[in-house]
């Protein structure tokens, strides 16, 4: 079982209960005095004098769940079957099905579908390979690929393990936005190798979703697959973190009533999301960004073995401050995490100018709690789902990947990346803005509906679409 990390958590406990000796309510009585929360009941199985139950419970702590389990076991006529975590239930088998979307009733469906009649569809494509996007899956489909490098915040874990955060973003982007995407977890870390796979496996895609890959190898594979293919690749932990970040930091900065310019911006974690987040701010017109990493502060005075942090530090940090986090968080308006659990305290916080903004964007575990901080920060945005002002790429990838395939872009761009901050930006309106609503939730709909038409737009207007859909043909969208 893994250990947990913060926010709720769920079980469901198979009971048998002798019901001469103890009554249900003394069951349901213990659980809620030890911090659990009863909220499904279900009856397996009823003798006369016993009956089977499942009782599915929520706790805010992983030690309530605990100190619930430890009390049933001590309640006489009360025995505990077992105990089931709902997350784990949830993954059994996988989360994504492949559905064909026509059945196979007969002889004459299964010649179409597949010999004979098949043959004249691949001759068709082999004539002419734009076909493809016609005529095969590649026109709505994108590979999200990793090599367990750098999954989530948990490091490099490999390509077995990594497999649920991948299908849960092919079941996010199907949800989101009705892209179908497969999930492709590579068993190998070397750069060549994941792009010549990669680059094998394209033709069957429209796009190719990069997923936790570690820097700063992720920089060389997305720079290269880029020049090497014509579809769009994209590595979402840069670009589409960097894309939420800014539309929640236009509103964040509009809550405290401060300017991107002036904004002194510490950011923590200079990895492929800290880089992407770096760039992204550096073009919206952040003077005094500063980066850190476990060494402390990029300054150009220092030289590092990874290359980016070289050309990082000779773009940022114009004051040449050093020192660790805790000294150079002084005064920063704006504190964005890309690191790790744990890695910014209370202290850090206190020392931050008024009203500070703070990103803590590390999965699953924050920076620093929420809780610790919400008396003394001006707006808190985590990456989870289970906090206000969630800022995750999950905004991005469906939306974007959406109007690329819509249009048939060859690229992801600059300005369909602008494009998509500014859509989930303006979802949230000036009325409704305040600290605990500065970005819109991955289920409002508007999201996806807006982003596409904004960078659909951009890919027309800066030439990367292939196919303009019908309601841009008449010169813009509805
Ligand atoms: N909320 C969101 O949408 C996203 C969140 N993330 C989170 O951001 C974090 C970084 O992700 P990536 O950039 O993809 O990983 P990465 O492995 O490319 O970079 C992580 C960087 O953080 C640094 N770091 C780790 N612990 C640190 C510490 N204690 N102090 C200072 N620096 C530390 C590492 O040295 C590395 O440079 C992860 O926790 C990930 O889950 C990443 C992408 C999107
Ligand atoms: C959200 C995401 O992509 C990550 O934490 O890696
Ligand atoms: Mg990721």
């Amino acid at each position: 079982m893994l250990k947990d990390t913060i926010g709720g958590k769920s079980i469901i406990l198979r009971v048998e209960l002798q019901t001469e000796a103890v009554h249900f309510g003394q069951l349901i009585t213990v659980i809620t005095e030890n911090g659990g929360d009863v909220i499904a009941i279900d009856v397996i199985q009823t003798g006369p004098n016993w009956t089977v139950r499942d009782i599915t419970v929520t706790a805010s702590e992983q030690v309530q769940l605990e100190a619930v389990t430890g009390a049933i076991k001590l309640l006489q006529g009360v025995k505990l079957v077992h105990v089931s975590d709902r997350t784990f239930l949830l993954h059994l088998g996988g989360k994504i099905e492949m559905k064909p979307k026509v059945p196979i009733q007969n002889r004459d469906d299964l010649s179409r579908v597949y010999t004979p009649d098949v043959a004249r569809v691949c001759m068709a494509i082999h004539e002419k390979q734009e076909n493809a996007y016609k005529l095969t899956i590649k026109r709505n489909t994108v590979a999200v690929v990793s090599d367990g490098s750098a999954v989530l915040g948990l490091g490099n874990i490999g390509p077995y393990a990594a497999m649920p955060v991948m299908e849960g973003k092919a079941m996010l982007f199907k949800q989101l936005a009705d892209v179908d995407a497969f999930p492709i977890c590579l068993d190998t870390q070397n750069t060549e190798e994941i792009i010549t796979t990669i680059k094998n496996l394209a033709p069957a895609f429209g796009g190719i979703n990069l997923e936790d890959i570690s820097s700063p190898r992720c920089f060389e594979i997305e720079e290269r697959l880029r020049e090497e293919l014509d579809i769009p690749v994209f590595h979402d932990d840069q670009h589409g973190t960097a894309v939420v970040l800014y539309a929640g930091l236009i509103n964040a900065l509009k809550v405290v009533g401060k300017s991107i310019n002036e904004a002194k911006v510490v950011i923590c974690g200079i990895g492929a999301a800290g880089i992407a987040c770096s760039n992204i701010l550096l073009a919206a017109g952040v003077k005094e960004l500063i980066g850190v990493d476990r060494e402390g502060a990029l300054v150009s005075s220092s030289s590092y073995s990874n290359p980016m942090w070289n050309w990082y530090a000779e773009r940022t940090n114009p004051n040449r401050l050093t020192g660790s986090l805790h000294e150079i968080i002084e005064g920063a308006d704006v504190f964005i995490g890309l690191s790790s659990g744990g890695v910014l305290k209370r202290v850090d916080v206190e020392r931050m100018s008024p009203h500070p903004i703070v990103f803590v964007m590390a999965n699953p575990t924050p920076e620093i709690h929420p809780d610790e901080i919400e008396d003394i920060a001006g707006v808190i945005a985590t990456g989870r789902s289970d906090f206000p002002n969630q800022i995750n790429n999950v905004l991005c990838f469906p939306g974007i990947f959406r109007a690329a395939l819509d249009c048939q872009a060859t690229t992801i761009n600059e300005e369909m990346k602008l494009a998509a901050s500014a859509a989930i930006a303006s979802v949230v309106a000036p009325q409704e803005l305040n600290k605990l609503y500065i970005i819109p939730s991955v289920f409002n709909q508007e999201v996806v509906r807006r982003i596409r038409t904004g960078v659909i737009e951009a890919a027309i207007r800066t030439g990367v679409a292939r196919r303009m859909p019908r309601e841009f043909r008449s010169g813009g969208a509805i």
